[in-house]
């Protein structure tokens, strides 16, 4: 349905999370190296991930690896950051579109956020004085709010209004 993309992962439960979400939610995801972590970290192991859940994870060297080999249209490209200059509830999603999230303790680099026009970079609303979300939690958030605006399709038929 949506590319996820994890820039520079950190912490191998949070990438875990991901994983499960991007299958559960029928997303490619694309993790970008260098990871912080083995896939075979112990960590990873305990998140207990089905062969299937790693299905749609994709491995690229860079971030401008991934923007050669992927092409994704820069107009449908949205970097979710903290310093984000729109709310994450104003954007309008459209099936395939490209989320991108930055590292845990780091954020995107400075020259990936500043490639995304000002309508493109998205924060997702949070108390004065808070830094930010859990990496995993932004994607979950993310995700649904450009599913439910896509009618959870291929969810199958969901009961109640
Ligand atoms: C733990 S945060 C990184 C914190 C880092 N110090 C920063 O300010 O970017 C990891 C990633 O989660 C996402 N994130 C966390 N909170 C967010 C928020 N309120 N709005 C948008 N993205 C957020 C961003 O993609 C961020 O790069």
């Amino acid at each position: 349905m949506f590319n996820i993309v994890l820039v520079e992962p950190e912490i191998p439960p949070n990438t875990g999370n991901v994983i499960r979400l991007a299958a559960n939610t029928g997303c490619r995801l694309h993790l970008v190296e260098p990871l912080g972590f083995s896939m075979d970290d112990k960590h990873m192991r305990r998140a207990g991930l089905d062969y299937h859940e790693y299905a749609q994870v994709l491995r690229h060297a860079s971030w401008q690896a991934l923007l050669d080999s992927e092409q994704p249209p820069p107009g449908r490209r949205f970097a979710m950051t903290t310093q984000g200059s729109r709310n994450l509830y104003n954007a309008v999603f459209l099936p395939g579109d490209w989320l991108v999230f930055g590292a845990e303790t780091r954020g995107l680099a400075p020259e990936v956020r500043e490639s995304f026009a000002a309508a493109q970079r998205l924060k997702a609303p949070m108390q004065p004085g808070q830094r930010s979300l859990n990496l995993s939690n932004t994607v979950a958030v993310t995700v649904f709010e450009a599913w439910r605006q896509n009618g959870f399709g291929g969810a199958g038929n969901l009961s109640g209004s």
